[in-house]
């Protein structure tokens, strides 16, 4: 049976087995409503709070501030946006977001919808190294700006934006700053001790936690509305039954994801760093990014001559996942924006590929990569017609 190796992290991640049996008791043993007052209810609690306390922990959050448990950073992302227009855009002046051209989906297309009930946003497009710089914040803040987004590590190359610098403009003009920080919890340290931002978004299945649990950080005394009415659950600030094994899970997994950072910055990166340096060692190979500017992860390669989902579905026959940073839209594949950008030419943007390791991954699992992957730019490339 053909061994399968999976570089595809950013996407989503294995489930930590100590944070799967975290998740255990919470399903046929303590299965009460923690909102319940009976025995059921009460003695689940304790979990809670506990879990609470890792995530406040975890990220360096205050205990005035709060942090409410969602099903995932779509949601987060979506209550800050959408929760800006009803709080503070709807009714004074300041009709003005900015964001970055390198945001999720989920952020770009609420803002989007913002756009369409009267709210103006500039999207910033990134540098030649795929940055975002205080600067441009800077000079895109008017006096009508309520909110900056912008996030912390970018999910497709892996660039850590300069977050703490970017905070500081915010502080100084007055404007809130919401983080999506999704690809930077487990891979650089979040501490908002340091780095003051007013909303944090994660999802715990970045972090070897389980799919359809999240977190939304909000600073104290910060009111946001809900996006989901109906429940005293999270203070109000979100309805719905909480979500009891998963919010463990994420407790557990932000506790073993920042034990594990120095792991991360010298193991997963040397392993990164190894796949990275044979697949330069091919002519017309292009890295996006300065390495020591990207999460210790994350490899996006944009090879001359190969499709990038020529790429991904070579490496898949051979039972490697991967992804590109194309997205892919009916027959025409559309650009990469990361690689249009950043300068990449009409060929080029067709051509990213994007690898993601984690702790799980293994020296063997990146020889034999290296192996598979060179093999299909020389097979690729020979059926192409451009190179
Ligand atoms: C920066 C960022 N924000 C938000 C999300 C959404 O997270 P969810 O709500 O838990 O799904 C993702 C998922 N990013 C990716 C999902 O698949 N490939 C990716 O790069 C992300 O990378």
């Amino acid at each position: 049976i053909m061994e399968r190796i999976y570089l595809d992290n950013n996407a989503t991640t294995i489930v930590d087995p100590a944070v799967r049996d975290t998740m255990e008791p919470f399903y046929c043993h303590m299965y009460g409503n923690p909102n319940s007052l009976h025995l059921f209810g009460i003695e689940v609690r304790p979990y809670l709070h506990q879990a609470m306390e890792q995530l406040y922990s975890g990220i360096g959050a205050s205990d005035a501030d709060d942090i409410i448990i969602n099903s995932c950073a779509t949601e987060g992302n979506n209550t800050v946006i959408l929760g800006f227009y009803f709080n503070l855009l709807k009714d004074t002046r300041k009709k003005h977001i900015i964001t970055t051209q390198l945001e999720h989906p989920c952020v770009r297309e609420s803002c989007r919808f913002l756009e369409r009930h009267g709210v103006k946003v500039t999207y910033l497009a990134p540098d030649r190294d795929g940055l975002i710089t205080a600067k441009m914040v800077k000079d895109a803040i008017t006096d009508q700006t309520a909110l900056v987004s912008v996030m912390w590590a970018n999910n497709e190359t892996g660039i850590i934006l300069p977050i703490e610098e970017i905070s500081k403009v915010c502080k100084e003009q007055g404007v809130y700053l919401h983080s999506d920080a999704v690809q930077a919890i487990g891979k650089v340290k979040v501490d908002l001790q340091k780095v003051r931002v007013d909303f944090l978004t994660f999802s715990a299945h970045k972090f070897h936690g389980p799919k359809g649990v999240g977190g939304l950080y909000i600073r104290d005394g910060l009111n946001l509305p809900p996006l989901l009415h109906g429940g005293e659950q999270m203070g109000g600030h979100r309805a719905g039954t909480v979500n009891v094994a998963g919010t463990v899970a994420m407790g557990k997994a932000i506790e073993l994801a920042n034990a594990s950072l120095d792991f991360e910055n010298r193991e997963v990166r040397r392993l990164r760093d190894k796949l990275e340096d044979a697949l330069l060692k091919n002519a017309d190979v292009l890295v996006v990014g300065k390495r020591e500017l990207r999460t210790p992860n994350t490899l996006y390669v944009s090879i001359r001559g190969v499709e990038g989902e020529s790429m991904i579905w070579d490496l898949n026959q051979n039972g490697i996942a991967a992804s590109t940073g194309s997205a892919c839209a009916s027959e025409s594949l559309e650009a990469s924006p990361i690689l249009t950008a950043i300068g990449a030419d009409r060929e080029l943007a067709h051509t990213g590929v994007r690898f993601s390791l984690s702790r799980f991954t293994t020296e063997k699992e990146i020889d034999i990569t290296i192996e598979v992957a060179n093999k299909a730019i020389e097979r690729l490339r020979q059926l192409s017609t451009s190179y």
